[in-house]
């Protein structure tokens, strides 16, 4: 097989030999292959600014590069809580199976609940086994607040694909898969196991996908030594990496009270207790907000944030309530005294009086730092590929919560990466957007980061 030269200096071709795009050099009237160098211009990568975005961005359908065709097939399936269609998300897994080469299973972890398993077997079954883990739903949209249908894929002239999913996180799926189909195409094969799990649910809590999985001998039998899940984009010129998470509580305050006329000056009212619970909450999301403020060394996911997200009560304008609600999203920091931390709460509810109390609908409890020294074969591997690509790193708590949490509660250590640099965080955001450059350059990242995470060599453990 030999590379098809194009003579068009802007767009993208396909290198037949290598299964992977040209590098057009903008002005040129010839281009190259990066991998076989077949009439080379130039080292790859391309220096990655914004004119060189324009001049990699595809006009229409026949110029666009396989694996931004695949993406936006993919940011199609409407995986949208609260009722995704898991169905054909399983059911375009299975068919990416069928097409790599790879093996596939199918865990149905509730009922309706599928995790579907991809595998690259390694050379040395004897080895723990590296895990690729991402979501398949996505969050409700906005659909007035869009500029393009969310689930329709619209690539504008620059080169920006407009999906719910783009970032969080459908990007990373496909990255992993089409790294996956190069490294196999080019006839590597790796000590370690690859796995891929593509787990539903996690926009929800995980209740039903990823903290069952874990729990089932399905996923003991992949014998993960090591996983990678979900990270978020970068603005800067640097990739973000998480190495653990805060913990969601989201704690329901119920306040009862005295009902009445809502003419007359009641004593004991709900709503007035519920004020006082809410201010004592409110003024320490306050003072979180003033110690992150005031050191630039913390960053977000250092410190405890808390929203109040729900107020509920009442039925009518003259009539005092015996019962009125609020809901917090709490992201408690690793270092927190959770013990502490609960008490701190109940505190608050009891001074506020009388008939006040609270519930959780999420409590994590078990927050897991993976290390980042060289102490981590893993992380060894992971920030040295960095190194060698020169991507520079920012490693950091998740403000958020994903299913890496479950993934490190079982001793698997597991680090949150998307390969987004120059991107705007539009996670959960109206108008979620990612631009095809930027998505085929992770794909890039990972085809050097398996390599090595997959020839990590054996473990103390498993020797
Ligand atoms: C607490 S469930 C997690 C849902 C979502 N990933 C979030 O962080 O909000
Ligand atoms: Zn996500
Ligand atoms: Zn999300």
């Amino acid at each position: 097989a030999r590379c098809s030269h194009s003579t068009r200096p802007t767009g993208w071709r396909w290198c037949c030999f290598m299964e992977r795009p040209l590098t057009l050099t903008r002005g040129s009237s010839w281009a190259h292959c990066s991998y076989c160098h077949r009439g080379a211009t130039g080292p790859w990568p391309l220096t990655f600014q914004l004119t060189t975005r324009s001049a990699m961005t595809s006009k229409g359908p026949e110029e666009e590069h396989p694996s931004v065709t695949l993406f936006r097939q993919y940011l199609r399936i409407r995986t949208v809580q609260p009722k995704p269609d898991y169905g054909a998300a399983v059911a375009f897994f299975e068919e990416r199976a069928r097409q790599l080469g790879l093996g596939c299973q199918k865990v149905e972890v509730a009922p309706g609940y599928v995790v579907t398993v991809l595998t690259w077997p390694g050379t040395n079954p004897a080895l723990s086994s590296i895990l690729l883990n991402s979501h398949t739903d996505v969050v409700p949209v906005f659909k007035e607040h869009w500029s393009h249908d969310p689930f329709e894929a619209f690539k504008d002239s620059e080169g920006y694909i407009y999906a719910r999913g783009a970032q969080d996180m459908k990007c990373v799926s496909i990255q992993y898969l089409e790294a996956v189909r190069r490294l196999k195409v080019e006839g590597h094969r790796f000590p370690r196991t690859i796995h891929m799990t593509f787990v539903p649910d996690e926009e929800v809590g995980g209740h039903q996908g990823m903290e069952l999985f874990v729990q089932r001998p399905e996923f003991h039998a992949l014998r993960a030594g090591f996983a990678l899940d979900e990270g978020i984009a970068n603005p800067t010129d640097a990739f973000t990496v998480f190495y653990s998470e805060r913990s969601p509580w989201w704690v329901r305050v119920t306040s009862t009270g005295r009902p009445g006329h809502g003419s007359l000056f009641i004593e004991d009212t709900a709503a007035e207790k519920l004020h006082k619970v809410v201010s004592s909450i409110l003024a320490f999301r306050e003072k979180e907000w003033q110690r992150l403020q005031s050191n630039p060394h913390l960053k977000e996911g250092a410190v405890t944030s808390v929203n109040l997200t729900k107020l509920e009560g009442g039925v009518a304008y003259n009539v005092v309530p015996a019962t009125m609600s609020a809901s917090f999203d709490f992201r408690v920091a690793p270092d927190v005294d959770f013990k502490a931390f609960e008490e701190q709460l109940q505190s608050w509810c009891q001074a506020a009086g009388e008939g006040v109390t609270l519930e959780f609908a999420q409590k994590w409890m078990h927050p897991q730092v993976t290390p980042t020294d060289d102490s981590n074969p893993w992380w060894a591997a992971f920030s040295r590929v960095c190194k060698d690509m020169n991507l520079s790193l920012e490693p950091e708590i998740m403000p958020a919560a994903t299913d890496s949490r479950y993934i490190r509660a079982v001793g698997v250590p597991a680090l949150g990466f998307s390969p987004l640099n120059r991107t705007p965080v539009l996670l959960h955001d109206h108008d979620e957007r990612l631009h095809e450059a930027v998505f085929l350059r992770g794909v890039d990242i990972y085809t050097r980061l398996l390599p090595a995470l997959a020839s990590v060599p054996a473990l103390p453990s498993e020797s």
